[in-house]
């Protein structure tokens, strides 16, 4: 994660420790927004109409005893919004790639965007697979199996099947995104304390301490930029 993505690390006043960016993509009606508004407000709306352009709305969740703020992005899956919705990649830290689980032609767009998330995002961004709608049993027409070879084969963070209207599997794609995120952001914080207190410790017996904490960041960046 560069500096530009780094979370937004908050004062002491605001009572929680790191803020995500979230976005969810997809084609249309696979149903980004009811898993974003059964998430952050707990209820499946009737009859939800298409979105236009993009929308966000946050929700706290705890992470160990860590309080996250998610910030989440929803995005029109028509095609005449993707010029607007491409701007909104570059600063996610996670991307939900949404498809329904009872509509192939949904799935078989998965390549096109993925090809948006490698053109816009943030190589390091994590990436997220969902199959929603599982709770239409009979009309399935893309296998567990299809998804999950799908999420293995194109490298994904994660995967799994959710039900926006029954609830199935909801909390747990966005407590998984902070969980992940989360711990990705404390494993690279050690990493530069250790790096600083190293740097500090050397440039004692040297005349160079600002060579030397320039030289840490660059093993940090380079060491850092190996995920995925
Ligand atoms: N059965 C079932 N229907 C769902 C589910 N999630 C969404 N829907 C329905 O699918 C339709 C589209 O849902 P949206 O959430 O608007 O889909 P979207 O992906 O946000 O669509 P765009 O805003 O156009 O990109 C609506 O009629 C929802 O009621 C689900 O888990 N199960």
């Amino acid at each position: 994660m560069n500096n530009s993505n780094r979370p937004v690390r908050l004062h002491w006043m605001e009572d929680y420790k790191y803020l995500f960016k979230v976005v969810l993509v997809g084609n249309a009606g696979v149903g980004k927004t009811c898993l974003v508004r059964k998430f952050t407000q707990g209820i499946f709306p009737p009859g939800q109409s298409a979105t236009i352009g993009v929308d966000f709305m946050i929700k706290t969740v705890k992470v160990g005893n860590d309080k996250i703020k998610l910030q989440i992005w929803d995005t029109a899956g028509q095609e005449r919004f993707r010029s607007i919705t491409q701007s909104y990649y570059r600063s996610a830290h996670a991307i939900v790639l949404v498809y329904d689980v009872s509509c192939q032609p949904s799935f078989d767009c998965l390549p096109e965007w993925l090809g948006e998330i490698e053109s816009y995002a943030n190589r390091r961004v994590l990436k997220i697979l969902v199959g929603n709608k599982v709770d239409k049993g009979d009309e399935r027409e893309v296998p567990e199996r299809i998804g999950t070879d799908f999420s293995d084969v194109n490298h994904f963070d994660y995967f799994l099947e959710t039900s926006a209207l029954d609830a199935t599997n909801v909390d747990q794609l966005f407590e998984q995104v902070a969980t992940r995120l989360t711990n990705d952001m404390k494993v690279t914080d050690e990493r530069v304390h250790q790096y600083r207190a190293d740097a500090t410790n050397s440039s004692a017996n040297s005349s160079g301490p600002i060579k030397l904490i320039d030289r840490a960041q660059t093993q940090l960046n380079s060491c850092c930029s190996s995920r995925q």
